[in-house]
């Protein structure tokens, strides 16, 4: 028998090691690297991925224990996958279960299901009988049963099965099984004419309904699900199910596609014929696609400047050498409009990904790619993974966006994975951003270390696309200073610059997008006497009022409360309600504006499936005139009729605690300020802010993204964060404080430790050799408890490539056992995105 080494599914850190296990001579050929297992662990059936087949065990084989089972004919990871999954783990510092559960749809994230059945020599008691009689008799005719299912069904009998366990006379068999499977439909498979006919004749008369279908099927002789078979024969299943039972007609299993987009045509697109510009950009990406070479691109296209026509002729000459694609885009941007395009191009070669879709509308995309029915990917963060075998082309598109570096364990970036996939497969991976991230940028012009896995980053070729298609203008943008309109007796939302241009909007039936950057604006509740304002009792977290329900809530663990109608606090009844920002601004814009017709885009009213697009067709078909949002109007919108864009609260996020805050300010506004005048008619932009001189907001009025980058770049370098120095944070979470504080500080202590030991001096500047390591910490989290568990951080920075990541997995697996004992929970991020 071989051997068959299996990481399983146990995801702590201290089970994070592989285990061997044999292969029984009937799995032998089907157990391959990339295969998903089954296999017993801990008295328990496990799901596994197959690492490796190793020539031999170090273990003695005797006390190896056998795989108990196969999950698919074709493993759902390759071994380029199974390698990928291995370095993310090593990259990102998390268990490598974890990497690999990762890379595979939801759908496939096995569960432990248990069967029971009788004992061969269980000898059942009159007694027995006479209690349970069902459930004997459904053992004897079934054999097994599905224990779930039985409880749920009869929870009654739990208490005889615990029992009958207990004495022996059942067995229980655990079984590792998808949550989800393909999709079947019952299909009526219609026999011959002639047997049709001959039915017909032998149908007693009153069968009238039963008549019909068989009429039906002889005048549409093809297979037909079972449903659609009732709908148009004007009748019922139950009809057809009699149809079946006298053995008229045979009801089939057929396997069916999820297609999400089914029933939708696209508009076939051809090729634009490119501008001298974006030919020159076009050029050197082609050309590695030709080649077969891996090279990364940063595509520098301001917004508007013809890159996701780039990246469709791009994709083609992948395509047309019998290779694929993959295409990313921030979720919120993946809008129908994006998908349009990509399917009016590619049609039905595209598979979709992104968290909209059900896990088992998701599940069947995937396979599409699997089995090489799509050839290009267009998805959300996680496509990433896209179970391609021959690559030619990775599109990172608004490659700036936070959205690509996943919060939870594994915290990858994509983009680190986009080049680390792009050079096993020999890509090209193309970088797209108006407002690259300076890590990026930086990189590829050559001032800042290269990007992706650590001791293999790479250099990004910096290919600029400075100006719009066909010569069209950037939007004009004018900054007002909100503290200027104050002065001058304006007290309301919108400066009267805005006003104005809203009001010229309506009057000649333009349209508007309005931005509320709504990270810190006023959705919560104070009170007038004394100040207070309601926080979660669970979380150091200010609750957020929401209008329609009249309640109070936290965003973070879902704790949520009735209105107070005085103040908790000092029973004041001049407790003041502040909506949520968008709720008010709505409520502004109808009573200065009284008819205006406005699509308000939030959290709020786009979590029901689908509604996103909603909207946005509406807007698209001038059925309102402004379009109101957070975030989610910033992206990917291409309007025609929108020539005025407004910011209300620009400098809101300014002030987080994020050494990225200008960064991100920077680039949201110069996103939204894009939205304008893309088509015939210009657009204008109106910023409001109370900090006009701030550089990420001066820089976007004169549209000047180097500008800011290089004096952001300076400041960074002079503090040594990214992208000159790295970061790793750990967090230590639990209910005590004295607790976290002790082993944070022996974390601290142990780290401080080995950087002395590679020469890093005390006071964190770098020493001769360049390496410098500062360990800040611990101290509260700016987010300072969550769910009732104190939370502590500490965090290195460090530069001139020491092993912080392997000195950190040392000094966690010292500190694991402890915090186990005591509850303590420590996540690490490695190149954290989010500093809260
Ligand atoms: N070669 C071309 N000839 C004519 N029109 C073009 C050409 N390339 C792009 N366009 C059009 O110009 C507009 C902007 O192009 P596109 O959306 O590709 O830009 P983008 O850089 O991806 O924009 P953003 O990053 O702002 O979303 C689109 O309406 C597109 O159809
Ligand atoms: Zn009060
Ligand atoms: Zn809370």
């Amino acid at each position: 028998m071989s051997v068959a080494r299996v990481s399983v599914d146990v995801p702590t850190r201290d089970a994070d090691r592989p285990f061997d296990y044999l292969v029984p001579a009937h799995l032998e050929g089907w157990v391959e690297v990339g295969s998903r297992v089954a296999v017993p662990f801990g008295g328990r059936t496990l799901q596994g991925i197959v690492l490796e087949l190793p020539e031999d065990s170090e273990v003695d084989r005797r006390r190896l224990k056998p795989i108990a089972d196969v999950l698919d004919a074709v493993p759902p990871l390759s071994p380029e996958l199974v390698e990928l999954g291995i370095w993310m783990s090593e990259r990102w510092l998390c268990p490598l279960t974890v990497a690999l559960q990762a890379m595979l749809p939801a759908a496939l994230k096995g569960r432990t299901e248990k069967y029971i059945s009788a004992a061969p020599n269980a000898e059942w008691t009159p007694l027995d009988r006479f209690e349970q009689p069902e459930l004997l008799e459904a053992l004897e005719r079934q054999g097994t049963l599905k224990l779930s299912q039985l409880l749920q069904q009869h929870p009654e009998r739990v208490a005889a099965v615990k029992r009958w366990l207990k004495e022996g006379k059942l067995e229980e068999r655990q079984q590792v099984e998808d949550r989800l499977s393909v999709k079947t439909v019952l299909t009526v498979v219609p026999p011959s004419e002639a047997e049709l006919r001959r039915a017909l004749l032998e149908l007693p008369g009153r069968a009238a309904k039963q008549r019909d279908v068989l009429a039906y099927l002889l005048a549409n002789h093809e297979p037909i699900a079972q449903q659609a078979l009732a709908e148009a024969a004007g009748t019922t299943t139950a009809v057809i199910r009699s149809l079946t039972d006298k053995g008229l007609i045979e009801l089939e299993s057929v396997t069916v596609q999820r297609d999400p987009y089914a029933g939708r045509s696209f508009e076939p697109s051809a090729p634009l014929p490119l501008t001298p510009a974006q030919q020159q950009a076009f050029a050197p990406i082609a050309d590695a696609v030709d080649r077969e070479a891996h090279r990364v691109f940063l595509l520098h296209g301001v917004t508007g400047s013809g890159k996701t026509e780039l990246y469709l002729q791009s994709i083609e000459k992948a395509l047309r050498q019998g290779r694929e694609a993959i295409v990313l885009v921030p979720e919120i941007a993946l809008t129908p409009q994006m998908v349009e395009r990509f399917k009016s191009r590619f049609g039905a070669r595209v598979a979709v990904l992104h968290s909209r879709l059900s896990s088992g509308e998701r599940y069947d995309e995937w396979r599409k790619i699997r089995e090489g029915r799509a050839t290009v990917a267009v998805g959300a963060r996680s496509a990433i993974f896209a179970p391609f075998s021959r690559l030619g082309l990775i599109i990172i598109d608004e490659e700036h966006e936070t959205t690509y570096k996943q919060e939870e364990s594994p915290k990858y970036h994509a983009r680190d994975v986009a080049v680390r996939r792009g050079q096993r497969h020999g890509a090209a991976v193309v970088l797209g951003s108006a407002t690259p991230s300076l890590e990026t940028y930086g990189a590829a012009i050559e001032i800042a270390p290269g990007i992706g896995g650590r001791g293999e980053e790479v250099v990004p070729v910096y290919v600029p696309l400075p100006q719009r298609v066909a010569d069209r203008p950037l939007p004009r943008v004018s900054i007002i200073d909100m503290r200027e309109e104050l002065r001058l007796g304006n007290r309301a939302m919108f400066s009267r610059a805005l006003a104005d241009a809203l009001r010229e909007r309506l009057a000649r039936g333009e349209q508007t997008v309005l931005l509320l950057n709504r990270r810190g604006y006023a959705t919560f509740v104070m009170c007038r006497s004394c100040g207070y304002t309601a926080s979660c009792p669970h979380c150091d977290i200010a609750l957020t009022y929401h209008r329609g329900s009249r309640n109070l809530r936290c965003h973070y663990c879902g704790y949520s409360e009735r209105e107070p109608e005085a103040c908790p606090s000092c029973a004041s009844p001049h407790i003041r309600f502040f909506g949520t920002g968008t709720q008010k601004v709505e409520e502004a814009l109808a009573s200065t504006f009284p008819g205006i017709r406005v699509i308000r885009m939030d959290v709020d009213t786009t979590t029901e499936k689908g509604s996103h697009e909603r909207w946005l067709t509406e807007f698209r078909e001038r059925r309102a005139d402004v379009l109101l949002g957070t975030q989610m109007v910033a992206k990917g919108l291409d309007f025609p009729y929108v020539t005025l864009v407004g910011v209300l609260a620009a400098d809101a996020a300014l002030r987080l605690p994020d050494f990225r805050a200008a960064e991100r300010t920077f680039q949201l506004l110069t996103q939204v300020a894009g939205r304008a005048g893309r088509h015939e008619l210009p657009g204008e932009v109106i910023v409001q802010t109370y900090e006009p001189e701030h550089a990420s907001i001066a820089s976007v009025e004169r549209h000047d993204y180097r500008g800011f980058s290089h004096q952001e770049l300076r400041h960074r370098r002079a503090l040594g964060y990214p992208p000159y120095g790295r970061l790793l944070t750990l967090t230590l979470t639990h209910e005590q404080v004295p607790l976290l504080l002790s082993m944070g500080q022996t974390f601290a202590a142990r780290m401080r430790e080995r950087a002395a030991a590679a020469g890093a001096k005390a006071d964190g500047r770098p020493g001769p050799d360049g390496i410098a390591v500062e360990v800040l910490g611990p101290v509260p989290s700016p987010i300072a408890r969550l769910k009732d568990r104190y939370r502590f951080q500490c965090m290195i920075k460090y530069q001139g490539n020491p092993d912080v990541p392997g000195w950190t997995a040392e000094v966690l697996k010292e500190l694991q056992e402890g915090a186990k004992r005591h509850g303590v929970q420590l996540g690490v991020d490695v190149d954290p995105q989010m500093m809260l």
